[in-house]
Parts: C-alpha cells; sequence; structure tokens
C-alpha cells in the first residue's frame, strides 16, 4: 500500500496533485512519500517487536539524502556499500555506529574511514578481505567488528542478474570455506567477530530460499559456538520483493515471524537490509508525453524521460506499472510502447500498455523509488531528472535538475 492514489479523476502523491508537482519541477521527475517511506520501514520494526534487531536500509536502492535522512529520523541503521555511501548516511545524520558495510573488495581508504567514524561492522566476502581489514585496522590502533559474508548456494528464484547466493555468484565466502575462514578471523588480532551474514537475492518473492539460507547460517552459528565462536548477530541481508505486477511478495512481518521462529531461543540480534521493499513503491517517475507515433505496425509515445532516468525496464526486462496521471477518454486510444528519446532501441520505460493519450498527457511510473534516481546517468548528455519529496500537503525539492553546465563544469579540453 502505497499513497500514490486516484481521487477526483487525478493522481495524487499523498495530498499533492502529481500535475501541480509536474507544473512546479517539471518533468522527468522523481517524486517520494514520506509516509509510504515510513509506513514501509515501521513494517520492518514493527514485525520485530521486542526481538533484539537492526533493521539497516540498504543505502544503493535510493541514497537522497532526504530519503536517508527520514529513515535515519526513525532510527534505521544502514547498509553500505562504499565510503561514497557512507558519507551521504553521515551527511543525512545517520548513526554511524548502526552502519554495516557490504561489498566484495573494500579499499583501504574506505575500510580506515569505516573505522574511524566507529561503524557496526564489517561484512566481509573473503580472506583476502580479512587480511586487508586487519592490516588497517592494526595500522589504527582499533578493533574491526566483523561478520562474515557467506555464500549459502541456494536458489533465490529471481532475476539471474539479481541472484547473488549461488556458487556461481561472485559474493561472499561459500560455505564449505566458511569454518575455516572464521578460524582464521579468530587468529587475527584486530578483528573482532560479531556475527554472519548473507544475502541471496533481490526481488525475492517467496520466503522459503531464505528460510533455506538461514538454516545453513544457523548450522554455522551452532558449530562455530562449539569451536568456542560465539556470534552476536545474524544478517539475512535484503531481498524482499515488491509487487510491480502480479506478483504477492511476502509482508515483512510473514517474513520476520517465519524468522523468529526458526531462531529457536539462540541469543541472536537479527539485522536485516532492506532496500527495495522500504523505497520502491514510495517513489514514482514522472514523465509527459511528447509526441505520439505510429509507424504503421506499433504505436509509440515518446515521452520525456528515457533508459538513463529509469533503467531497470531496458537491463532486467523489467515490468513497471505506467498510469496516466490524468486519465482521459478523448485521446487516442490504442497499445502502446512508452519510449524515450535516446538513441537505443532498448530505450523504452514499458511495452504494450493499452493507453488513451494525447501529446502533453502526464505518466507516472510506478514503483520507481528503488534502483530507479540511482541508477541513472547521463547517456546522450541528458541532465538526470530533478527528485521531490512529498510530505501531506507539502512538497520540497530534494534533487535540482541537473543542468548542461553542471555536466560540462568537471572536463577539462587538453592544454594545446
Ligand atoms: C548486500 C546487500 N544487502 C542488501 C541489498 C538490498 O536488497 P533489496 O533492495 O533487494 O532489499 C542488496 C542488494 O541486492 C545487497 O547486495
Ligand atoms: N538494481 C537491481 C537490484 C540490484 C540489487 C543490488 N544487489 C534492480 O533494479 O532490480
Amino acid at each position: 500500500m502505497d499513497h500514490f492514489l486516484y481521487r477526483d479523476g487525478e493522481l495524487f502523491a499523498e495530498d499533492v496533485p502529481v500535475t501541480e508537482l509536474a507544473k512546479q519541477y517539471g518533468t522527468p521527475c522523481y517524486v517520494y512519500s514520506r509516509a509510504t517511506l515510513e509506513r514501509h520501514y515501521t513494517a520492518y520494526t514493527k514485525a520485530m517487536g521486542k526481538h533484539p534487531h537492526l533493521i539497516c536500509y540498504a543505502v544503493k536502492a535510493n541514497s537522497n539524502l532526504a530519503v536517508l535522512n527520514v529513515l535515519a529520523k526513525l532510527g534505521a541503521g544502514f547498509d553500505i556499500v562504499s565510503v561514497g555511501e557512507l558519507e551521504r548516511v553521515l551527511a543525512a545524520g545517520g548513526d554511524p555506529a548502526k552502519v554495516v558495510f557490504s561489498g566484495v573488495a573494500k579499499q583501504e581508504a574506505e575500510i580506515a574511514r569505516a573505522l574511524e567514524v566507529g561503524i557496526h561492522c564489517f561484512n566481509v566476502e573473503s580472506e583476502f578481505e580479512l587480511a586487508r581489514i586487519q592490516k588497517v585496522a592494526a595500522e589504527m590502533g582499533q578493533q574491526a567488528a566483523i561478520s562474515l559474508r557467506i555464500n549459502p548456494d541456494v536458489d533465490a528464484k529471481t532475476h539471474p542478474y539479481i541472484s547473488t547466493g549461488l556458487k556461481e555468484n561472485k559474493f561472499g565466502i561459500s560455505f564449505d570455506d566458511a569454518i575455516s575462514a572464521y578460524q582464521k578471523a579468530a587468529q587475527l588480532p584486530n578483528l573482532q567477530i560479531i556475527g554472519v551474514d548473507c544475502h541471496i537475492g533481490s526481488q525475492l518473492t517467496e520466503i522459503d530460499p531464505f528460510l533455506d539460507a538461514m538454516d545453513r547460517l544457523l548450522f554455522l552459528v551452532d558449530e562455530l559456538a562449539k569451536l568456542g565462536i560465539e556470534l552476536k548477530h545474524l544478517d539475512l541481508g535484503g531481498g524482499l520483493g515488491v509487487r510491480y505486477q502480479q506478483e504477492i511478495p511476502p509482508e515483512p512481518d510473514t517474513y520476520a515471524k517465519a524468522v523468529m521462529e526458526k531462531i529457536q531461543g539462540r541469543n541472536l540480534t537479527l539485522v536485516f537490509e532492506p532496500g527495495r521493499s522500504i523505497a520502491a513503491n514510495a517513489g514514482i517517475l514522472v514523465t509527459q508525453v511528447d509526441l505520439l507515433k505510429d509507424n504503421g505496425h506499433k504505436h509509440f509515445a515518446i515521452v520525456d524521460a528515457a533508459m538513463n532516468d529509469l533503467i531497470r525496464p531496458s537491463l532486467y526486462n523489467a515490468w513497471q506499472d505506467i498510469v496516466q496521471v490524468k486519465p482521459r477518454i478523448d485521446g487516442l486510444q490504442a497499445n502502446f510502447d512508452i519510449v524515450g528519446p535516446v538513441c537505443e532501441t532498448g530505450d523504452f520505460l514499458g511495452k504494450n500498455r493499452e493507453l488513451n493519450l494525447k501529446p502533453g498527457d502526464l505518466l507516472a511510473i510506478r514503483s520507481a523509488g528503488a534502483y530507479g534516481f540511482v541508477m541513472s546517468s547521463n547517456y546522450n548528455s541528458r541532465n538526470r531528472a530533478a527528485e521531490v519529496m512529498v510530505d501531506k500537503d507539502q512538497h520540497h525539492l530534494i534533487r535540482a535538475r541537473e543542468t548542461v553546465s553542471q555536466q560540462i563544469a568537471n572536463e577539462y579540453l587538453l592544454p594545446n
């Protein structure tokens, strides 16, 4: 359930007509709902109830400072994958002590900065990384809290590009090597082992793969305890899917209950790293129909957003709902491909959408709050879209549209 609903024949973002936002900020423009972000985050915290937990929002899903700030104010932790994301969390008022640092190859400078600000822990993905973190921590005379990211080799049953917990994926330490990696970590004087984690993929629509992964992690927890290595937390990563079309992913509540049941009295804090399930349906991408084109085979609606603004349809053939901000019946009723102006055949936002359109109409691409703006680019020297946050009947520009001069400013000609 989100806060983009129709009222009196037009789409609203919370209490603001989307037409008003388009008029004020121009298109294409990302619009986020604060209430939806808050609701999605608190769905996790409520579900966890009194069980010790840390909900670390995956910054990669949407790293806008205002988005991070809304979550920080609710007490969220953050899952980061770069020092850039760390700086964003800090700038947004996030608590470094609630930050977990994932990623397959953290650089020394990134590790040093994370130690300097005192993050919660590093999710370590290889023995090589163990050695690297040990080296940096020793140089700084610090203890680094670590958790090992285990690749449990379970099938997340999602798109192959966003599946991360299979043997053939680059992520994590293989299950078979896990115990020996922990034993090695235990020998390193500047590391403090505190947890275990996994992240098996994104947009999961079933709970079973999570529970299979959890079984494997709990097996490790118990085996490690026998060896005298007591873990304090179990981090199941992110990955809970959202409804883009017909899929009905489990609610955080159902997921959390199943997880808590499995943990069976073990004294473990539960950590989750949700990204998409918090941000995706908290955002839409608003775009304007520029012109309608019929080549005799196909109707195209050429809009002012393109693959550079939202790459998910082109990259994963992902389906996102496209709705008319003010539905009409007096335009051209047809089966449209909604395409952008970029010079690529793959530049589409949706195919075969039955709509009634006129040039100038506004469309909203739903579920665009996660992996939308963050994956945008300047391809074709297009400027990045503006981002706006709606908060009840208020709206705020939270990132201005880029200008061409900003694009040009960081480039240099050769001296002669
Ligand atoms: C390590 C890690 N944690 C969390 C996430 C967030 O995943 P999602 O947005 O599917 O919840 C990702 C992205 O897939 C990830 O790689
Ligand atoms: N970018 C992907 C999700 C990747 C998750 C990051 N590990 C998507 O849009 O679906």
